[in-house]
């Protein structure tokens, strides 16, 4: 059976987009999103994403599976090219600018702005150590400023849940960060019981942050949505930056606010289509 697909990218953050709308199945395996994601084997991406049909009253339902076959709660990037690509699937009988989406991670809302940038509804950031989840404070406790061993140094960590989960730590300098060896260190490391995304966080200034990231289950990517959030929320919640910040990625700005009215986090940025093509 041959099915379609539509490569997509949100700031060099890249996926395989599938029309899953006839099942509640992906018709992919997470076996067979590894090889498809595969840079050199494959068609190459960070994960494949499914368009299902909409659970408990959503418009539709996303699902994911990363790189190496496992499959996250929630993806940023991701959501904001799944919009684009169900706005292209639907066309003309299109009517509406923004989707209800069913994630493991919860509901998220994308709305398809004018400029043809995406905003995002993050919903509300879980920080409460059972909710990340880790054991690295007791469970009813915020895991804020902790000291973490990871290879032989303490880093003063932050957590914070969007729907997956993550690790911040706060430096001086991004780019004497060695993402590649300390990345699956963090990811891996026993306080983190279903594996954790990093974040590395420079504050150049308290609405401009500088980030680096080591994603679960895809290693170095150019961008992560859920990621930029969390560590927006991370750098409130030390007090380094402002409730609304841009953080820049290696593949581009993402527009963060953590909204003071209704404590929900908001994204905005890009979701290009790159090609299409058949299995
Ligand atoms: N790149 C994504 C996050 C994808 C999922 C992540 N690798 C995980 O396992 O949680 C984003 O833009 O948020």
């Amino acid at each position: 059976m041959a099915i379609e697909f539509t490569k997509y990218h949100g700031l060099g953050n890249d996926f395989i987009l599938i029309d899953n709308r006839s099942s509640f199945e992906p018709v992919v395996t997470p076996e067979q999103a590894i090889e498809l994601c595969d840079r050199h084997f494959g068609i190459g991406a960070d994960g494949v994403i499914f368009a299902l049909p909409g659970e408990n009253g959503t418009d539709y339902t996303m699902r994911i599976f990363n790189s190496d076959g496992s499959e996250p709660e929630m993806c940023g990037n991701g959501i904001r090219c799944l919009a684009g690509f169900l706005a292209d699937l639907e066309g003309e009988s299109r009517n509406q600018d923004s989707y209800r989406i069913h994630t493991l991670g919860g509901v998220m809302t994308p709305q398809l702005l004018s400029d043809g940038q995406v905003k995002v509804d993050m919903g509300l950031p879980r920080l409460l150590a059972s909710e990340i989840p880790t054991n690295l404070t007791p469970a009813q406790e915020k895991v804020i400023s902790q000291p973490l061993e990871v290879a032989g140094q303490t880093w003063e960590v932050t957590c914070v849940n969007m729907g997956n989960p993550h690790c911040i730590t706060f430096v001086e300098d991004v780019a004497a960060i060695e993402l590649e060896s300390i990345g699956p260190k963090f990811e891996h490391h026993p306080v983190f019981p279903q594996r954790i995304n990093t974040e590395f966080i420079q504050v150049v200034r308290r609405d401009y942050l500088k980030m680096r990231v080591w994603e679960r289950g895809a290693g170095i990517t150019l961008a992560c949505g859920t990621g930029a959030c969390a560590s927006l929320v991370a750098g409130v919640l030390t007090g380094k930056c402002d409730r609304t910040a841009i953080v820049e990625l290696p593949g581009g700005p993402l527009q963060i606010e953590w909204s003071e009215i209704d404590q929900r986090v908001y994204m905005t940025g890009p979701a290009q289509k790159v090609f299409t093509g058949k299995l």
